[in-house]
C-alpha cells in the first residue's frame, strides 16, 4: 500500500531528526554555499528565514554572510487573521517561544508578507517540481496564496531542505502554493 501524507510527514521527520550534527554542518555549510551563489538571493533585500526545529537544516548563518540585509522571521497568526507575520531579527538568540515552542522576536517591526522579496521556507518533504509537505497546519499555502492568482508574483519561494527530504513525486491539493526553487546540500532545484 502506499505511504499517505501522515506515515511520509512522520518518516522524513525522523529521518532529518536522526541526522548527526555533524551532517547537520556539513549540509548546512553546502546548502549556504549554493544559496549564496543565486542570483535571486544576491538581489534580495528583504528575506524571509526560519529558526530551525526538529531536524530542519540550519541556515541560521546567512546572517553573517550578508549583513546589509533585512532577515525576518515568521510568526504564527493571531486569531482574527490567518497570515503569518515576519518580524525583524538580527540573529540574536531568542527567549519568547510561540505554541509550538518556536522562538519568535517578541518586539520589531513587521513586514508584509507580500513585500518580502524572497522567503527560504522550511519543509518536511518536497518533490523536484516543487510540491511542499510541510508540517500540516496549512501557514506558508495561507500566507502565500495570493501567489495563485498572480503567476509571478512575490516573493520567491525557496525551499531549503536536506537532500534525504527529496522524493519523487508528492500529490498536491489545490491550496498548496509551489515553490519557485528548492536548495538541499546537494543541489538547486529549479520548480518554476
Ligand atoms: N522552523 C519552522 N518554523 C515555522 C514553521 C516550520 O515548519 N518550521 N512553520 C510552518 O508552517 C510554522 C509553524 N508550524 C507548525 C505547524 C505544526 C506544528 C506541529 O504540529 N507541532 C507538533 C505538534 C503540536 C504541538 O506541539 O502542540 C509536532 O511536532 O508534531 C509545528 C509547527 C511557522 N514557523
Ligand atoms: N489557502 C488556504 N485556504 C484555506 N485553508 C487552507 C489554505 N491552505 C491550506 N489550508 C488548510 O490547511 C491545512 C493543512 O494544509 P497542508 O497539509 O497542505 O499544510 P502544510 O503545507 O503541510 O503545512 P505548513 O505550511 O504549515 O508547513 C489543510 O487541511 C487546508 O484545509
Amino acid at each position: 500500500m502506499s505511504e499517505n501524507k501522515t506515515q511520509l510527514r512522520r518518516r522524513m521527520r525522523a529521518g532529518r531528526r536522526d541526522l548527526s550534527a555533524y551532517q547537520q554542518r556539513l549540509h548546512a555549510r553546502a546548502a549556504i554555499t549554493l544559496l549564496s551563489r543565486l542570483p535571486q538571493m544576491r538581489r534580495a533585500r528583504h528575506i524571509g528565514i526560519y529558526w530551525p526545529i526538529d531536524g530542519e537544516l540550519d541556515i541560521r548563518q546567512l546572517l553573517q554572510r550578508f549583513r546589509a540585509k533585512h532577515f525576518y522571521l515568521p510568526v504564527l497568526p493571531v486569531e482574527s487573521q490567518p497570515h503569518l507575520r515576519f518580524k525583524r531579527w538580527h540573529g540574536e538568540t531568542l527567549s519568547f517561544r510561540n505554541r509550538f515552542h518556536i522562538p519568535e522576536p517578541a518586539a520589531g517591526p513587521c513586514r508584509a508578507p507580500k513585500l518580502l522579496d524572497l522567503v527560504l521556507v522550511p519543509l518536511v518533504a518536497f518533490d523536484p517540481k516543487g510540491a511542499r509537505l510541510g508540517m500540516g497546519a496549512g501557514f506558508y499555502d495561507r500566507t502565500f496564496e495570493h501567489k495563485q492568482l498572480l503567476p509571478g508574483a512575490g516573493p520567491q519561494l525557496i525551499g531549503t531542505a536536506h537532500q534525504l527530504q527529496c522524493v519523487e513525486h508528492l500529490p498536491t491539493d489545490n491550496w498548496d502554493i509551489p515553490l519557485d526553487l528548492v536548495v538541499t546540500e546537494k543541489r538547486i532545484y529549479r520548480c518554476r
